[in-house]
């Protein structure tokens, strides 16, 4: 898109949407929520969780999720979906990835016609290999269907720490004569607050599939990590991980460029250096030899990485595409690998070139020896 800017009396306008449901009361929904009423929406939340909605609306703090984060006033929470999208004219969905179908055909009974849906969650679905955007765009029928997306844990978010996203959407005819009035751009301007930066991106598949991918390549950095290894294992694991998405996002149909922004290289850095992060946390419990069930002290934790490493491998293989880093996580995860012969594996395949245009192959003659690792 050619970006000509917004500032002249003659230049298009962009309308932000006035009334946002948020479908989902955990932290990012909640978070997204929060986002959306102070840039001057009129937002409505639904959550299942009664005991959530009411602590919304009656001391404005999502207690459950986001404890001790102030939240605006003028947010609102309802155990109605049908109260949350009636009048409507746009719906964030923030559900973990394994709910986005089911909650997407209940969506379906109430939403307004044509109205947009952006669908935040980061995953790929078992079976059908379909993004999160395709997957509510099945149930959901003939609405815009679009992410937002981008290095963005929900506490930090709700804080008001400066934060950028991007807002994806598939640009249709319409769109691309006038990108101004498209879904994208509408988002983007409802969401834009002093400290969420907001980009546009008509590239939804290359934005959802770094979002799903760097959540394995977080697993596996938080292994390493736990096992002992450093700064510079982690390096790799990144830089070759951002490879990783942009083989598959291209062999999809997505652009290799987007891959390096914010929801691709931005959010797994974010993620791959933090232990606030979900994915990396479970990673370093299990590389410190903890077993699966005594992870977060036995709570039930939202890992989509976990949930969706087998889903991205497979659809990998589907389109002829090697995701090494990828599928070493998914088996250790899910087949009882163990982890430090695993990664050695990984380490000791053969020597390739690294721009892509290089062809070349050579047999690795180093024996797999990470497990030898003592620590210093
Ligand atoms: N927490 C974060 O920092 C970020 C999370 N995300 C993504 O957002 C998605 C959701 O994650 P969180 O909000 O963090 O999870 P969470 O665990 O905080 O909340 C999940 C919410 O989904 C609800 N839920 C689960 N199944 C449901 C169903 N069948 N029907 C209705 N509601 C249901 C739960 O009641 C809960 O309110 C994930 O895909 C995650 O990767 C994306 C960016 C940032
Ligand atoms: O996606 C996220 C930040 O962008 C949140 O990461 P985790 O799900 O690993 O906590």
């Amino acid at each position: 898109m050619t970006r000509t800017g917004n500032s002249s009396s003659s230049a298009p306008k962009t309308a932000p949407y006035d009334r946002i449901a948020v479908i989902g009361s955990g932290a990012w929904g909640t978070a997204l929520a929060n986002v959306a009423a102070v840039a001057g929406r009129q937002v409505r939340i639904y959550g299942r969780n009664r005991e959530t909605v009411d602590a919304i609306n009656n001391v404005h703090q999502n207690t459950t999720y986001l404890p001790d984060v102030p939240l605006a006033p003028s947010l609102s929470a309802t155990t109605q979906m049908s109260q949350a999208l009636t009048g409507a004219d746009a719906v964030i969905m923030v559900v973990p990835s394994g709910a986005v179908r089911k909650v997407a055909a209940e969506v379906n009974n109430f939403i307004p016609p044509g109205v947009p849906v952006a669908v935040c969650t980061k995953g790929i679905e078992p079976g059908s290999g379909l993004l999160m955007s395709q997957v509510a765009h099945e149930e959901l029928g003939h609405v815009p269907v679009g992410t937002i997306s981008g290095p963005t844990f929900a506490r930090e978010t709700a804080l008001g720490h400066p934060t950028a996203a991007t807002v994806a959407f598939e640009f249709s005819h319409q769109d691309r004569l006038d990108p101004y009035a498209s879904p994208a751009a509408r988002m983007a301007l409802s969401m834009s607050t002093g400290s969420f930066k907001t980009y546009i991106s008509d590239d939804l598949i290359g934005v959802e599939i770094g979002g799903a991918v760097k959540n394995v390549i977080a697993i596996g950095c938080g292994m390493m990590t736990g096992a002992g290894f450093a700064e510079n294992t982690r390096a790799a694991l990144i830089t070759r991980g951002i490879y990783e998405m942009k083989v598959l996002a291209e062999a999809l149909g997505g652009r290799r460029e987007t891959v390096t922004g914010l929801a691709g290289a931005g959010d797994l850095t974010l993620t791959c250096s933090s232990q606030t992060s979900r994915n990396m946390s479970l990673g370093v419990q299990l590389g410190q030899g903890r077993r699966r069930a005594d992870c977060f002290d036995g709570r039930a934790v939202v890992v989509e990485g976990e949930a969706n490493a087998r889903s991205i491998v497979d659809l990998a293989r589907r389109v002829n595409v090697s995701m090494p880093i990828c599928e070493t996580v998914d088996a250790i995860l899910h087949d009882g690998a163990e982890l430090n012969e695993a990664f050695a594996a990984l380490w000791t395949r053969p020597i390739e070139g690294e721009p892509r245009t290089l062809d070349i192959s050579l047999r690795n003659p180093a024996r797999p020896s990470l497990s030898n690792l003592n620590g210093e």
